[in-house]
């Protein structure tokens, strides 16, 4: 295995796709690639799009000739996807014209090979290439990141989330924001101090992030404990099921909290969706999304509120007879 390191990751770390109608041509990339970096493969334009809707690989490998969508076609449309973004595609072409390489160039690929491939040719490009991801993706960090909590901070927000409105509108999509934070949480650090106060709000970030499962979902940090959960193509029945998940997951975690009233870490959380056919803007449903969370503090922490949807939270041995159910 190579060991070329950027920040703490290595190639080894970072993921390519291949997107080939034939069978053995995929082998062969794989092959060829097996010892850098780890491959997939799928054998549509379809299938990428489908692909990176759930999975954002650091690197894609398009065939140009394939049936249906060709590999110029199906570029086009991940480029339309703010999830695959960023994502450097390599054209494998097997014509080498003068007209097909400015095609493939006006195409948004980052760089072409022509088969048969060059084995030394398309590790060189593909190591160099993902070099290049690695570091933009550092920087990205750098910039977006917060660092007490892993999460993305506003900086990120202010960039994502317009991006997010003009693709729902686009697509006929709707947007769900969820802001929730961490019941009590003055005097967890009053009872515990600020250092583990610190390492709560990571516990519950990180637990947060990875709970997460698809790719543009968003984790954001918009003030000291209080986050924001971006939930791009999500209505509001979906991202209630969502949110539930995510202080079940919080709860199950089980960080004590001798001051709270469920004994441990709990999260509150209210959640407002955008239809894509609603004039309401993206700060109003952040209002809106704040009100709810509001309510369900006043309602007894621990739980979610939605227009039309309250679901409590998992409940202390101590407080499960009294199971709230709110309007
Ligand atoms: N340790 C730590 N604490 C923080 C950080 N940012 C904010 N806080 C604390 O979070 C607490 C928030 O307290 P409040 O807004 O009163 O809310 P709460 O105590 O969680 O009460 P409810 O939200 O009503 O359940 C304050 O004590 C802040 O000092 C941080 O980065 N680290």
């Amino acid at each position: 295995m190579y060991i070329e390191q950027v920040d703490n990751r290595t190639l080894s770390d970072c993921s390519v796709l291949i997107v080939d109608d034939d069978a053995s041509s995929r082998l062969v990339l794989e092959t060829l690639l097996q010892d850098i970096v780890a491959c997939e493969s799928v054998s549509s334009g379809r299938d990428a799009i489908e692909y990176c809707r759930f999975k954002k690989p650091d690197l894609i490998l398009m065939d140009v000739s394939m049936p249906e969508l060709d590999g110029h076609e199906t570029t086009a449309l991940l480029r339309k996807k703010p999830q695959c973004e960023g994502i450097p595609i390599i054209f494998v072409t097997s014509s080498s014209t003068e007209e097909e390489e400015s095609k493939c160039w006006n195409s948004g690929c980052v760089d072409f090979v022509v088969k048969p491939v060059n084995a030394c040719t398309l590790q060189n490009r593909v190591k160099s290439h993902l070099k290049n991801k690695m570091r933009n993706d550092l920087l990205e960090k750098l910039i977006y990141i917060d660092k007490l909590t892993g999460a993305y901070n506003r900086h990120y927000l202010d960039d994502y989330l317009p991006r997010l409105v003009r693709d729902g509108l686009r697509n006929i999509t709707p947007l769900s924001l969820v802001i929730f934070d961490i019941d009590h949480f003055k005097l967890f650090n009053d009872m515990y101090g600020h250092l583990d106060g610190d390492s709560c709000l990571w516990k519950v970030s990180q637990c947060i992030s990875s709970s997460l499962l698809r790719p543009m979902d968003k984790l954001v940090r918009i003030g000291g404990e209080e986050f924001l959960v971006i939930l791009p193509n999500t209505d509001t029945q979906g991202a209630v099921e969502v949110t539930k998940r995510l202080l079940e997951t919080v709860y199950d975690l089980n960080i004590k909290h001798a001051a709270s009233e469920f004994e441990r870490v709990t999260l509150s959380a209210g959640l407002s969706t955008k239809q894509a056919d609603d004039d309401k803007t993206i700060e109003y449903v952040m209002l809106e999304a704040d009100k709810h969370l509001y309510m369900a503090k006043t309602s007894g922490r621990n739980c979610v509120k939605a227009e039309g949807f309250t679901i409590t939270g998992n409940e202390s041995p101590v407080k499960a007879t009294k199971r709230r159910i709110l309007v």
